[in-house]
């Protein structure tokens, strides 16, 4: 039986609303692990990261030669820790599940599980995060993580942020709606695959992911999952602090982590959950029942 170490990354460094820390408590009490046994995989709770509250740090510590990048050294702390966590998980036969947290935490996902592998990763989400700090109209981490991890600008002189055996050509966007000027030009300069809402009308979902997956998987040993519940429509997903309208339907989100689960999930995160913009839960409980499908749960 496979064993999905659940692993909390609870930051909101990369965020500029305060909130999203509370994800993984969210997710939990949402009911993840009994989701996850419903799936017919073992769930193991690692617990939290120790994470400094941001109220205790200062933003703009860190001096970068251009641009801005706020807490980036906490942000490199976390993810560092989270990198060697993911990897050990793997290396012990597990699936990591990591829990954010914003979506600067994937720098580590990224990194720890493209260590000893050769990743590819589909990216489900309405924003494409490739900002570096001289490109981001805010600042914020958590819309740097795959320029972080494919090493593009200052990127390239930080280890810690590396994926050493992660692609571009291996790394595809699903759902975009929200796309920074620079964002574009590198998923046409870098020869990103990337499909934009527009996309998802035209040709449906299952299509889009089918290509996905095929692109992901092509030639490396394994897939990550990374799903920012921004991904889905705000009608869906209230509890995400940068919500665009348009997203995809809650039926198109399990039909694609459906199919994800039949490609076979070698690693995933669960981030952008904000409880203090969420109702009742339901974003953290959209999020169990996501990952649940992506691990293989079936209604027969
Ligand atoms: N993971 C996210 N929710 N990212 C939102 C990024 C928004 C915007 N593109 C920025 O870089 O600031
Ligand atoms: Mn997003
Ligand atoms: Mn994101």
């Amino acid at each position: 039986m496979t064993t999905v170490r659940i692993i909390g990354a609870p930051t909101d460094y990369g965020a500029n609303r305060r909130g999203v820390d509370m994800g993984p408590s969210a997710i939990r009490y949402a009911g993840l692990s009994d989701q996850l046994s419903r799936a017919g995989v073992e769930p193991v709770d690692g617990g939290d990261l120790a994470v400094p509250r941001a109220e205790e740090r200062d933003p703009d510590h860190e001096t970068l030669p251009s641009g801005t990048a706020k807490f980036l050294r906490e942000t490199a702390e976390v993810c560092t820790r989270l990198g060697d966590d993911v990897a050990d998980s793997l290396a012990a036969g597990e699936t990591p599940l990591v829990l954010g947290g914003d979506h600067s935490v994937a720098i580590g996902t990224l990194s720890g599980a493209a260590r000893e592998a050769d990743l590819g990763a589909i990216w489900f989400d309405a924003h494409a995060d490739l900002n570096t700090p001289e490109t981001s109209p805010s600042g914020n981490v958590h819309g740097m993580p795959l320029a972080a991890a494919l090493g593009y600008g200052p990127f390239a002189e930080m280890d810690w942020a590396h994926a050493p055996r992660f692609r571009a050509e291996n790394l595809v966007l699903v759902g975009l709606r929200s796309v920074d000027p620079a964002e574009r030009e590198l998923i046409a300069g870098r020869g990103i695959s990337a499909y934009t809402m527009s996309d998802i009308d035209d040709r449906g979902i299952t299509t889009v992911v089918e290509e996905a997956i095929e692109t992901a998987t092509d030639g490396v040993d394994g897939l990550h999952v990374s799903l920012d519940l921004d991904w889905l429509d705000p009608t869906e997903a209230p509890g995400v602090g940068t919500p665009v309208r348009g997203g995809v339907t809650y039926r198109e989100a399990h039909s694609a982590m459906e199919q994800v689960a039949d490609a076979g999930v070698r690693s995933m995160e669960l981030v952008e959950v904000n409880p203090t913009l969420d109702s009742h839960n339901e974003t953290a409980e959209l999020a169990t029942e996501l990952a649940a499908s992506a691990f293989g749960k079936t209604v027969l």
